[in-house]
């Protein structure tokens, strides 16, 4: 086990059950990983190097092979489309991503325009459902939109359904179920293989038993 692997870790909501699942697979990160601001962090002890990114970023650094592996959102994926490989699917982050609008939003014959963070993923949806609609990118708190008439209807993350509700809108369409993946750039993947194989099978058993 020589080589070193660098691991893409999404700052945010994902960090800390990424990290428990690391742990519980038996890495030793220290508690100073959870708290650092340090956008780099090495775990000598481990061989491994952490780079902290913003989690719709996870995919590129990987993609480029300057990180071998990422734990990236399954939306993140889709939107990006980056060359990367899915080595697992980690069951954490539970989510859903949905069509959503004001109660009484009404399908017309024009154009409808929709708000999101993902425009890839809204486009190739309605496309599909072969209905034309303008894509308008937004970079969160998307919710407001529909409420101040910048948008019919959005495309976005549900959890607990608690922000929709609160803003008194409603889900219209589920597009997709989200959970965070690991993730592998494909070159990284033939060179360092047995590492790699030993963190998914770990990662693997403490998925199972969860
Ligand atoms: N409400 C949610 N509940 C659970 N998982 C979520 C939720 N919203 C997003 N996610 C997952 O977490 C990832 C985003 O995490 P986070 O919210 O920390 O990032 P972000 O929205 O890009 O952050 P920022 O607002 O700082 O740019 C998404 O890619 C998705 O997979
Ligand atoms: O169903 P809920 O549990 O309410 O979660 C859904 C909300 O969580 C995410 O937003 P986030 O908190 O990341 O803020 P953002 O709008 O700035 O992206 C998502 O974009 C929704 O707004």
């Amino acid at each position: 086990m020589t080589e070193l692997l660098t691991i893409a870790m999404p700052k945010g909501r994902i960090f800390e059950e990424a990290a428990q699942l690391l742990r519980q697979a038996g890495f030793q990160l220290p508690p100073e990983f959870d708290d650092s601001r340090k956008l780099i962090v090495d775990i000598p002890e481990e061989n491994m190097r952490f780079i902290l990114a913003k989690p719709m970023d996870v995919t590129t650094y990987v993609e480029y092979g300057v990180a071998d592996l990422g734990i990236a959102g399954k939306d993140v994926m889709l939107e990006e489309e980056r060359d990367v490989y899915e080595l697992l699917d980690l069951q954490i982050s539970k989510c859903h991503l949905a069509v959503a609008g004001l109660p009484n939003a009404k399908k017309s014959e024009i154009a409808q325009k929709v708000a999101t963070k993902y425009p890839n993923v809204a486009s190739t949806y309605f496309r599909e459902q072969g209905e034309q609609v303008e894509i308008i990118k937004l970079n969160g708190s998307i919710e407001l939109a529909p409420l101040i008439g910048l948008a019919d209807r959005i495309v976005d993350i549900v959890s607990t359904g608690r922000t929709l509700q609160e803003n008194g809108l409603v889900e219209l369409e589920h597009i997709g179920d989200i959970t965070s993946r690991l993730i592998v750039n494909p070159v990284s993947y033939r060179l360092k293989d047995e590492r790699i194989d030993d963190l998914v099978n770990r990662l693997s058993k403490v998925v199972e038993a969860s």
